[in-house]
């Protein structure tokens, strides 16, 4: 049986995370998309189990308490968090799961995970993400301010990560992904 692995995915709000994991799960089963709890509210269109579990925050703290969360972070105003089980048994089983999680999280699971592969996705400019964390057409005026802020301390740490991706033209963005996850280095 193959053996499972752990994937870290992070970049900024608005980066194209979403975008990117969409075209790259289709083409590639083997990997699975680790879902996260969180007590944002959904967006419209965000399906509870399966774009999110959606908590509230009295649920999120007592999963932080019985130790439920593989990492968990506060980010833009709302609490997000791995769940564990659902993590060791996909590894178990062989899979590669993808956590797409924020820097914080990231940061944990490089202690706790040595061996995951951590990848950064930037975008080509401050300017660009603007444009498209507005463009979404999600967030209120007050979380694009929070996420544009949070966005500058996390592209300043995208080094931290084995890989960063730059997710200008979509298709080449997606071929550079499928490099550093499927072409031994
Ligand atoms: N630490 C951590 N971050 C998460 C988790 N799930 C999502 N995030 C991150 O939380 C941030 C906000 O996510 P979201 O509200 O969906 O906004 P988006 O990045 O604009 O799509 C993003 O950086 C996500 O990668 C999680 O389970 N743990
Ligand atoms: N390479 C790209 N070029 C232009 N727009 C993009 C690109 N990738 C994503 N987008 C758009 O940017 C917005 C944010 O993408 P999304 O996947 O939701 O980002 P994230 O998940 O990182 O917050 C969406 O409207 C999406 O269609």
């Amino acid at each position: 049986m193959k053996t499972g692995k752990l994937i870290v995915f992070t970049g900024p709000s608005g980066v194209g995370k979403g975008t990117l994991l969409r075209k790259l799960l289709a083409q590639h089963p083997e990997l699975v998309l680790s879902i996260s709890v969180t007590t944002r509210s959904p967006r419209p269109g965000e399906i509870n189990g399966i774009d999110y579990y959606f908590v509230n925050v009295e649920k999120f703290q007592q999963m932080v308490a019985d130790e439920e969360l593989l990492e968990w972070a506060e980010f833009a105003g709302n609490y997000y968090g791995t769940p564990r089980l659902q993590v060791e048994e996909l590894i178990s089983q062989g899979k590669w799961v993808i956590l797409e999680i924020e820097l914080e999280g990231a940061r944990q699971i490089r202690q706790t995970f040595p061996k995951a592969l951590r990848l950064f996705i930037l975008p080509p400019s401050l300017w660009e993400l603007e444009q498209r964390i507005r463009g979404r057409g999600t967030e209120t005026e007050e979380a694009i301010t929070k996420r544009l802020r949070r966005a500058q301390e996390e592209i300043n740490a995208a080094s931290e990560f084995d890989i960063q991706i730059v997710n200008d033209d979509l298709d080449k963005a997606v071929k550079n992904l499928e490099a550093a996850l499927f072409v031994p280095c």
